[in-house]
């Protein structure tokens, strides 16, 4: 039988999808965020999933709320993954740092905490960050070059090995009767100077249960891909179609192979945004919904700090090579589309009203029918949506997997709580009844256990 996939909920509180604070009975209120931090992380652990990650932005502002209104005020990562230790007992936690403004010394021993705190269930996730604002709340000037970012996060690893490594496995000997606590040769210090990163150690945690604590790193660049072949245990990618991820898997073990590492150490973990209902009508209907509660260019909006220019219909004209008297431009966003208006869409206008057929069931002259609104709100905000039931959403895991284009899967939630319960309820049974998630009484102790990957041998 093959080796299930692996399978963590990309936790946003606020919903992954940028409506999904909008619909009924959905969380919104971040003041009230360890109420739903509970719920999900008490829902993924007894559906068997493998982890919870947590993402972080270093800044905020009112362009966000529009974009990405989930980064708008939220749980520090590494507070929600403490936070979380204490009431779950065998899911993994992952929690991202910033390499570009994070010291290495704190990451280490927080992250060691974590993983003694909670038996060996912690993991980190490496960034270096893309939100220029960052600089200006970490005093500096400007937000280092990519080239920069990542020449600190590589020396930033080496600090994070070191320091994990500062304590043999044996070098705790508790000899109550001879009065020997430590075997002080089993203790080394990191003794780090890099250009970017300096640092003596020894870490002042005792050695982590997983010794060195499972890393992820999450990038598009050059630098990124190095970075992650070379020296993650997971890597996240984006790709947003199949053949994308095919490639970008294939890229990245291949850069693994190269560096003298087995590809199967190195686990490539996609995105996936699944709508999942008992049917597929109930599926389409719940996409509709958030289409429809996309903010649009309308008078209560477009007054508003970042309000993004995109949201017309003259817009979405625009840039669909629309010419520039066409009457369609002027439509209302509750007016439906008319076949003729369609056609001269164009062929891009006829893919994107296949895909708003695909995922929310609505159409030209059908039973559920196709506005302007539906269209404008898919082109501005498109999401990775696979939409259905049970069987449906499993199906889209599998054929992943059979293609070669993920290791496994980061599940993120329209909103929060139901999405996600929606998918541990209907969705991780098939899962596992398919083979594709492990049992939740899998005998997987740690989160390396959880991975199947040994950990990486250098300095
Ligand atoms: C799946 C995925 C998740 C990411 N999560 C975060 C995150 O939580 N915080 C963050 O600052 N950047 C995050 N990033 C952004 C990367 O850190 C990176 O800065 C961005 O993709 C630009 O690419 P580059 O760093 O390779 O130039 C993520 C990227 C990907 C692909």
């Amino acid at each position: 039988m093959t080796e299930p996939l692996l399978i963590g909920a990309m936790v946003r509180t606020l919903g992954a999808y940028p409506s999904g604070w909008r619909h009924p009975g959905a969380h919104r209120d971040p003041a009230r965020d360890a109420e739903v931090l509970r719920r999900i992380a008490a829902a993924g652990e007894a559906a068997g999933l493998d982890y919870l990650f947590f993402g972080d932005w270093l800044a905020t502002g009112p362009d966000l709320e529009f974009r990405d209104p989930y980064l708008l005020a939220r749980i520090d990562p590494v507070s929600a993954v403490l936070y979380l230790a204490g009431i779950t007992s065998r899911i993994g936690l992952i929690a991202t740092v910033n390499t570009t403004y994070a010291d290495p010394y704190t990451t280490a021993r927080s992250l060691a905490s974590l993983d003694v705190l909670t038996g060996g269930r912690a993991g980190v996730n490496l960034v270096t960050g893309a939100e220029p604002r960052a600089a200006g709340n970490h005093g500096r000037d400007a937000h280092a070059d990519n080239d920069t970012r990542y020449d600190r996060a590589e020396e930033f690893v080496t600090a994070l090995r070191r320091l994990w490594d500062s304590w043999d496995e044996d070098a705790w000997i508790a000899d109550a009767a001879r009065g020997v606590l430590i075997d002080a040769d089993r203790l080394r210090a990191a003794n780090l100077e890099g250009a970017h990163v300096r640092v003596t150690g020894p870490l002042n945690v005792a050695r982590p249960p997983q010794g060195r604590i499972p890393i992820v790193h999450a990038g598009t660049s050059p630098r990124s891909r190095a970075l992650a072949a070379t020296e993650a245990d997971l890597a996240l990618i984006a790709s947003p179609t199949l053949a994308d991820a095919v490639a970008t898997r294939r890229g990245l073990r291949e850069i693994a192979a190269a560096s003298g590492r087995s590809p199967e150490s190195l686990r490539v973990i996609a995105p996936v945004l699944p709508v999942v209902a008992d049917t597929r009508a109930e599926a389409h209907r719940i996409v509709a919904r958030l289409l429809a509660l996309v903010p649009l260019a309308e008078a209560s909006q477009v007054a508003r700090p970042g309000f993004p220019p995109n949201r017309t219909v003259a817009a979405l004209a625009d840039a669909l090579g629309v010419p520039a008297d066409d009457p369609l431009r002027d439509a209302d966003f509750d007016a439906a589309v008319g076949t003729a208006e369609a056609l001269r869409l164009g062929e891009r206008g006829a893919a994107l009203i296949e895909r708003v057929a695909h995922i929310a069931g609505l159409g030209i002259g059908a039973d559920a029918v196709l506005t302007w609104r539906h269209l404008v709100a898919a082109h501005a905000v498109p999401a990775a949506f696979v939409v259905g039931d049970a069987a449906a959403v499993a199906d889209h895991f599998e054929t992943w997997r059979d293609e070669g284009a993920a290791d496994g899967f980061n599940v993120l939630s329209a909103f929060q709580p139901a999405q996600f319960e929606a998918f541990v309820q209907l969705a991780a049974p098939e899962l596992r009844r398919r083979g594709l998630l492990r049992a939740p009484d899998d005998d997987a102790t740690t989160l390396r256990d959880r991975l199947r990957v040994t950990s990486r041998v250098d300095a």
